[in-house]
């Protein structure tokens, strides 16, 4: 007999007053896109084996590691039985692109997650069609596991400093990789330290003592059979960290490692058996790996987001709490707007994170197919943007997340409420794949030179050509969507052309280029936030604002019920569909191993003689 459902809950229901399906098939991309991620899920997640008797939490750093590796095992087989074999590749692609169906599994995210993340996409974007061929064929049967390896002790950021060399040898065809330092030792690649056996690393190219650049070598460090790691490789696991404490981040160090000429992933530069080096059309498509990986984030913080306000919005439905008017009893804290202030925004972010990751995977297919014809006129552009979503979803998510945990007073302080991990999943976008400051500042390169095209009459790209319409400084706001836009398109312009205008009177005060740029970084870093909508500029529209809050107020329920995570999905004591908040919190309080005797131990070994004076 299933639970019942909280009363709070079924009246929010009740008085929702739009089709909560209809939005779900919309965000899934229509009823059937639904139907095939429910049956999905309904497929893997009733497999045995997948979820944990006693919650992973209450277990040792290493037997966190071992148990998700278990997991990842029945997990991934799980995934693989459950493709439909009559769906197109898009329909499976639309099944899994909302589904956080390894949320349900890994709090912490998984063991595997950098080979499916980075190997493979890195094998597909980076290989020449023989090599992806052969690789390919062994990655996607798990017949090895991958990473990618481009960060190391010393640099992350700036990847023309990565010390790993790969030395090529023509006498034997081979490359031999080195660490020279240990500032130069791989550091922080998932699934480094003890689950994989292979790696796409990153690393600068040397021929006959001449710098090629850095260029993907794919690299096997550890034995098929044993495990082992081969001659000359040296592994190990970073240590415990905020989150991803199941990802196995890990160091690899390489002692002259030699690797066979076809190594290398030679779809954009190649090194012939004499040692020619044959350059690439443009070296930043080494870096294509990362482009996809930021495009993939911007929707994975939609999805991440959802499910934050979801147990958040839940949870503030149920909660009744302090007096809003005397004798009127305990009201729903989602009443007060200072909640609806906190959460209703993460409501909207989220949907808002979807259609950008839409748009944003839809330009990043074309660019891609344009490179594949040998056309790179949208590459900078796509770049640019990717840059700046990725960066702007993440700190906004970050920030979004915290205030769904911190709306849920002590409660939200509670693992049982996955808030904390959640946040721990996101906060950690905000630094891999490209720290965003470092990633804004990208943004801000392509903008101060569409600003100078401009100037000079040039024609811009769409997305930039905010910056040559001469909008009026005396602008009136106006509540439109339309006024609202062209507000943000005169911050945006005046921003940027601030920021112009700072660097050069740096310059003409007789600073370099390099430290002018620098010196203005904080307002540059600034204009590249305005080429997304960012949420401080709605503040000043702070009556249309408040009244659209008494407006979604009665709807708020039944929107994060449209996101339609299941239960083992959102993994929350305060965010389960029937809302017994206090029965759950309760079972799951009751499962830490130090409520299975009344006296714990330490009272007799170091209390007790403690208080007696013994000690
Ligand atoms: C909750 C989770 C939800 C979703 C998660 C989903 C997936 C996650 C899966 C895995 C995540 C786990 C682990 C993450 C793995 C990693 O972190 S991998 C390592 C990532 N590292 C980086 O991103 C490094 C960042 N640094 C850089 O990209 C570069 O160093 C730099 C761009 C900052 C600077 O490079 P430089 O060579 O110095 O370039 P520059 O001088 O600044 O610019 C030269 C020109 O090149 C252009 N350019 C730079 N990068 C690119 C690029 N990628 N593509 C195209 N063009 C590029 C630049 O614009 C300049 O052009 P100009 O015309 O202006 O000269
Ligand atoms: C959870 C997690 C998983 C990861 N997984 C992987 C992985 O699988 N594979 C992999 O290769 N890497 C991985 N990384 C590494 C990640 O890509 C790097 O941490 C990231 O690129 C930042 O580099 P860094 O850590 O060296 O920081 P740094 O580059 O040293 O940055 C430190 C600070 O310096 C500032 N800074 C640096 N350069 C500039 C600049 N030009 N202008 C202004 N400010 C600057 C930054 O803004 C930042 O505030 C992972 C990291 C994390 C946290």
């Amino acid at each position: 007999m299933s639970a019942k459902v909280n009363d709070d809950l079924l009246t929010e229901r009740r008085k929702c007053e739009f089709n909560v399906e209809e939005l779900t098939n919309y965000l899934d991309g229509g009823a059937q896109a639904t139907q095939n991620r429910r049956k999905l899920e309904d497929k893997v997640l009733s497999t045995k084996g997948l979820f944990d008797e006693v919650p992973e939490e209450y277990l040792s750093h290493k037997e966190k590691y071992e148990n998700a590796v278990r997991k990842a095992v029945v997990y991934y087989k799980a995934m693989k039985e459950a493709e439909d074999p009559n769906q197109t590749e898009q329909e499976r692609a639309n099944a899994t692109y909302r589904s956080l169906l390894h949320a349900a599994v890994f709090k912490d995210n998984s063991p595997f997650s950098l080979h499916l993340a980075m190997f493979i996409p890195a094998i597909l974007g980076q290989a020449d069609e023989e090599q992806k061929k052969y690789w390919m064929k062994r990655a996607s049967k798990m017949e090895i596991i991958g990473t990618y390896a481009q960060t190391e002790l010393g640099h992350g950021t700036f990847i023309r400093g990565l010390e790993t060399t790969a030395t090529y040898d023509p006498k034997t065809e081979e490359f031999v990789l080195h660490s020279p330092t240990l500032t130069a030792y791989k550091w922080w690649p998932g699934s480094l330290a003890h689950t994989a056996n292979y790696c796409v690393v990153m690393a600068h190219l040397y021929i006959n003592g001449k710098s090629c650049g850095i260029q993907p070598f794919i690299v096997q460090f550890r034995d098929e059979e044993t495990h082992q790691p081969l001659p000359g490789i040296k592994l190990g696991e970073i240590g415990a960290k905020l989150g991803f404490n199941t990802v196995n981040n890990g160091f690899l160090g390489f002692d002259q490692h030699r690797i066979p000429r076809n190594r290398m992933l030679m779809k954009n530069a190649q090194v012939l058996k004499d040692g020619t080096f044959k350059r690439s059309p443009n070296s930043k498509l080494t870096y294509g790996t990362m482009v996809y990986v930021r495009v993939v984030i911007v929707n994975g913080m939609a999805n991440q987001l959802a499910r934050a306000v979801t147990i958040a919005v839940r949870y503030s439905a149920v909660r009744r709490q302090s007096e809003l008017k005397p004798d009127a009893g305990e009201p729903q804290i989602l009443d007060y707007v200072t909640q609806q202030h906190k959460l209703f925004i993460g409501i909207a972010s989220s949907h808002a994170f979807t259609l950008t990751a839409k748009w944003l995977t839809r330009m990043y297919q074309k660019v891609t197919a344009d490179l594949e014809k040998g056309n790179l006129d949208e590459l900078p552009e796509l770049h640019a943007i990717a840059c700046c979503l990725k960066a702007v979803t993440t700190t906004d998510t970050s920030v979004l997340v915290e205030r769904s945990r911190t709306s849920c007073g002590g409660h939200g302080y509670m693992l049982s409420s996955n808030l904390p991990q959640i946040y721990g999943l996101v906060t950690a976008a905000c630094t891999y794949e490209g720290e965003n400051t470092v990633l804004m500042l990208q943004t801000a390169r392509s903008l101060v030179k569409a600003l100078e095209q401009a100037q000079s009459g040039k024609r811009l790209s769409p997305t930039m050509s905010y910056l040559s319409e001469k909008v009026s400084s005396r602008l009136k706001w106006d509540n439109s969507i339309d006024g609202i836009v062209k507000g943000f398109r005169r911050v945006a312009y005046g921003k940027v052309e601030s920021a112009m205008r700072s660097m050069r009177k740096y310059v003409r005060s007789g600073l370099g280029p390099e430290d002018a740029w620098n010196m203005s970084s904080v307002q540059l870093v600034a204009a590249s936030e305005y080429t997304s909508i960012s949420e401080a500029d709605i503040r000043q529209l702070q009556d249309t604002y408040e009244d659209l809050l008494g407006k979604i107020r009665p709807n708020a329920v039944g929107l994060v019920d449209a996101f339609d995570f299941r239960d083992q999905i959102l993994n929350s004591t305060l965010g389960a569909y029937d809302g017994r908040v206090y029965e759950r919190l309760m079972e799951e309080a009751l499962k830490s191993p130090l409520n299975a005797e009344p006296v714990n131990q330490s009272f007799h070994k170091y209390l007790k003689p403690f208080m007696q004076g013994k000690l």
